[in-house]
Formats: structure tokens, C-alpha cells, sequence
């Protein structure tokens, strides 16, 4: 079922190792057919370098295993409940990617000290709190409805990431491929940002102006750039 489907989301979690997002197995894609309501995603513990294509699991927007002979990835409830609230994404991706997962074990959103943060991300990437004792019973659906609560005054489309306090961060994109693009931009102005800070721990974010530029060429109506 969904060959080309699972053929795609197991290439884009080939990525994660190949632009050093995860270490291990802590990280996770998947991509969603929107006609079936099925979505791909990486199986739960099985090392990239054993990853098959047909090793994907499908599974629909109930969280319920359509097809596969692994367990789908722990973080699948979360994927659930992205898919759900953000209706014109198509891929997800999770990672413990350090530089990015060290302002979310910090709990701090990354501002915008630049360029290449703006092409990208509008704003600066929120950091959505710790779930509280009786959330962390249903933590990885839980995990999903807080991102989609910040995200009600948050635009997911201009703001394609997310840092989970404690955790890690969350990237999306149209498709699974996208999301992992987002998910390299993000690490890298991470480190960027951390970098900044220590070199100058007064520096404050881009101007709105600069940061308007840089985002608006490349999205939008009136965007002159492709990415
Ligand atoms: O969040 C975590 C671990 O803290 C998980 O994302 C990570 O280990 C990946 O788990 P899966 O192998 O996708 O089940």
C-alpha cells in the first residue's frame, strides 16, 4: 500500500543521518497522503543503516496501524495530531538535533539575529512549555495538542518549526522532504544564534525591516525567490 509513498518518507529519513540530525535512532519523518488520510513514517527504534523502504509504517489520522510490520515510530501521536491542525501540511519531522535541542532543553525560543533565519522562519521559533503531570499521561498526543495551541496565534506556514521544552524540536513543510529542509535550516540557526549570544551577549534581534525583506522575497504573492 502506498509503495511510493513509504519509497519517499524513508528517503527523507535517509536525510537525517546524512545532514547529522540524529544520532541513534532519536529522530523521526513521515508524510501524509491527504486522499487516504494515511501517512508514512519511520519505524520506532530500527537503525537507519537496517531502514528498508518497506520497513515505513502506515498510519491513519486515528493514530491506528493501516499496514506494517513494526511498530510505528514513539513520536506517531504527535505526527496524529500535527496532521490534524495544520490542514495544508504534507511532512513532519522530529529530532533531538543538538544545537536546536539545546534551546529547547534551555526553554527558549530562538530570535531572529539574521538573514539566513529569515529567509526561512518569521519571527522567532517559539518554545512551547513542559506539559504538566496529568498532560504527561497522554504525553505524545499532548505533546501535539500544545504545539497546536501556540500555534493559534502562530503562523505554521511562516513559522515551520517548533522547540518542545525538555524535548526537542518539531519541523513541517509540504512534504516530508520539506520538512527535513526545515529541519537542517533550523538546526543551523541554532548553533548560529547560540554562537551569536556568546559572542555578544547584548545583541538583540534582526530589524523587522530586514527581517520583512528577507521572508517576503521568498514567500508570499509577491515573493521574487524561490527557496
Ligand atoms: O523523543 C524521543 C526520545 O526522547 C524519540 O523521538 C526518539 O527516540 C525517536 O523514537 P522512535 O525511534 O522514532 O520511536
Amino acid at each position: 500500500m502506498l509503495e511510493e509513498l513509504k519509497k519517499r518518507v524513508y528517503e527523507a529519513n535517509m536525510l537525517l543521518p546524512k545532514y547529522g540530525l540524529v544520532t541513534f535512532t532519536w529522530g523521526n519523518v513521515s508524510e501524509i497522503d491527504r486522499e487516504t488520510g494515511y501517512f508514512a513514517i519511520k519505524p520506532s527504534g530500527v537503525d537507519y543503516e537496517k531502514l528498508r523502504p518497506e520497513d515505513m509504517v502506515i498510519v491513519d489520522l486515528d493514530g491506528k496501524v493501516v499496514e506494517g510490520h513494526y511498530n510505528p515510530s514513539s513520536d506517531t501521536p504527535t505526527h496524529v495530531e500535527l496532521y490534524k491542525a495544520f490542514s495544508n501540511i504534507g511532512g513532519i519531522v522530529h529530532t533531538h538535533s543538538p544545537w536546536a535541542t539545546s534551546w529547547a532543553q534551555a526553554g527558549r525560543g530562538i530570535p531572529c539575529y539574521g538573514t539566513t533565519h529569515a529567509d526561512y522562519l518569521y519571527g522567532t521559533v517559539p518554545c512551547v512549555r513542559n506539559l504538566t503531570k496529568e498532560e504527561l499521561k497522554a504525553y505524545e498526543v499532548n505533546t501535539g495538542v500544545l504545539i497546536a495551541e501556540a500555534f493559534q496565534t502562530n503562523d505554521y506556514e511562516a513559522m515551520p518549526a517548533v522547540l518542545c521544552k525538555n524535548h526537542g524540536p518539531f519541523t513541517w513543510g509540504k512534504d516530508g522532504l520539506e520538512a527535513v529542509h526545515n529541519a537542517v535550516v533550523l538546526e543551523e540557526v541554532a548553533k548560529m544564534g547560540a554562537r551569536c549570544e556568546m559572542i555578544n551577549p547584548k545583541v538583540g534581534p534582526a530589524p523587522q525591516e530586514l527581517m520583512d525583506k528577507h521572508y517576503y522575497r521568498k514567500h508570499g504573492e509577491n515573493a521574487y525567490y524561490g527557496q
